[in-house]
């Protein structure tokens, strides 16, 4: 019998937090060696980061996007653990320091970690390669609960990605994350976004392909938060002992980009 992989959550008191300890108790690959949250948290079993850090082969991580990079960095910094990262809303500084920590540790980041998601971006990106932005519109609805800080989600923007790659351009020079007020009409390559947020909603994605006389819409529901938590442990289980680099759901599950 393999010894299970040991495992770390940051984040601990958070939603996620929660589901991951829950779900890790469940999975006998695993053992929960430490939990943490901000440093002096008061909690039961918490321990504080550093002694996590020295306990675990892995760190899941759903926090926020300066604490997923602060937490890359000294990862890096003691040459391990291993880090799955399921923080959002990330800035172009944060991300080249998680860039610059997966020069000497293995990490997987994704905007979600749910299995029907990441084959949905495949999806995605074949409609927008056949649906040229000489008759078509990309829009991308997303909608979650009232709690989260950060839009369009990091779905929303996986989305986005998949759908600019399948245009062959870069999301950033088509991208329209939001519209108010006299905007204009609609310029023919543009990938829009929409939010909505209320009440408990665990996540809902649409992306929508909109030509004169049909409209093909694509779309994923979330109803419950362990799926996120069953993908981020396929995730660990697949960066453990992996060699320094920066890994998606694409490598973990062995999705080929199209
Ligand atoms: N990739 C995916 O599949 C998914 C990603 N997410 C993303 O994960 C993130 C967390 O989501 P969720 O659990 O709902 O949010 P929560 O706000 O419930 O949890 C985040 C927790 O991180 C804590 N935190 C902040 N700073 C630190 C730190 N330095 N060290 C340790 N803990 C810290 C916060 O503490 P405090 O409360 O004190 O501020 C908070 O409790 C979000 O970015 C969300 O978008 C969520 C679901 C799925
Ligand atoms: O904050 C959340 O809840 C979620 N965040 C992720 C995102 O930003 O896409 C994933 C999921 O939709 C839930």
């Amino acid at each position: 019998m393999p010894q299970p992989l040991r495992i770390a959550i940051a984040g601990a008191l958070g939603r996620m937090g929660g589901q991951m300890a829950e779900t890790i108790a469940a999975d006998s690959r695993l053992e929960l060696v430490a939990r943490f949250h901000r440093p002096g948290s008061a909690g039961e079993g918490l321990v504080e980061r550093d002694e996590a850090l020295a306990l675990t082969d892995v760190v899941v991580d759903f926090t926020t996007p300066a604490a997923s990079a602060e937490l890359a960095t000294a990862c890096a910094e003691r040459d391990g653990p291993a880090l799955v990262i399921g923080s959002t809303g990330f800035d172009v500084a944060e991300l080249e320091a998680i860039a610059q920590a997966a020069k000497k540790i293995a990490i997987v980041r994704s905007g979600s970690y749910s299995l029907g998601l990441n084959l949905l971006t495949g999806l995605v990106e074949q409609a927008a390669r056949a649906l040229g932005p000489d008759d078509c519109d990309i829009e991308i609805f997303e909608a979650h609960h009232r709690f989260k800080v950060d839009a369009p989600s990091g779905t929303a923007l996986m989305l986005g990605e998949a759908a600019a790659r399948g245009r062959g351009v870069r999301l950033d020079d088509v991208v329209k994350r939001a519209r108010d007020g006299l905007v204009g009409s609609r310029p023919m390559d543009e990938i829009g976004f929409a939010v909505l947020r209320g009440g408990s909603i665990v996540g809902e994605h649409a992306v929508s392909f909109l030509s004169d006389g049909e409209t093909l819409t694509l779309s994923h529901a979330a109803s419950d938060r362990s799926m996120f938590a069953r993908g981020a442990i396929a995730a660990a289980l697949w960066v453990a002992g992996r060699p320094p680099g920066e890994y998606d759901m694409n490598d973990v599950l062995g999705l080929t980009a199209s």
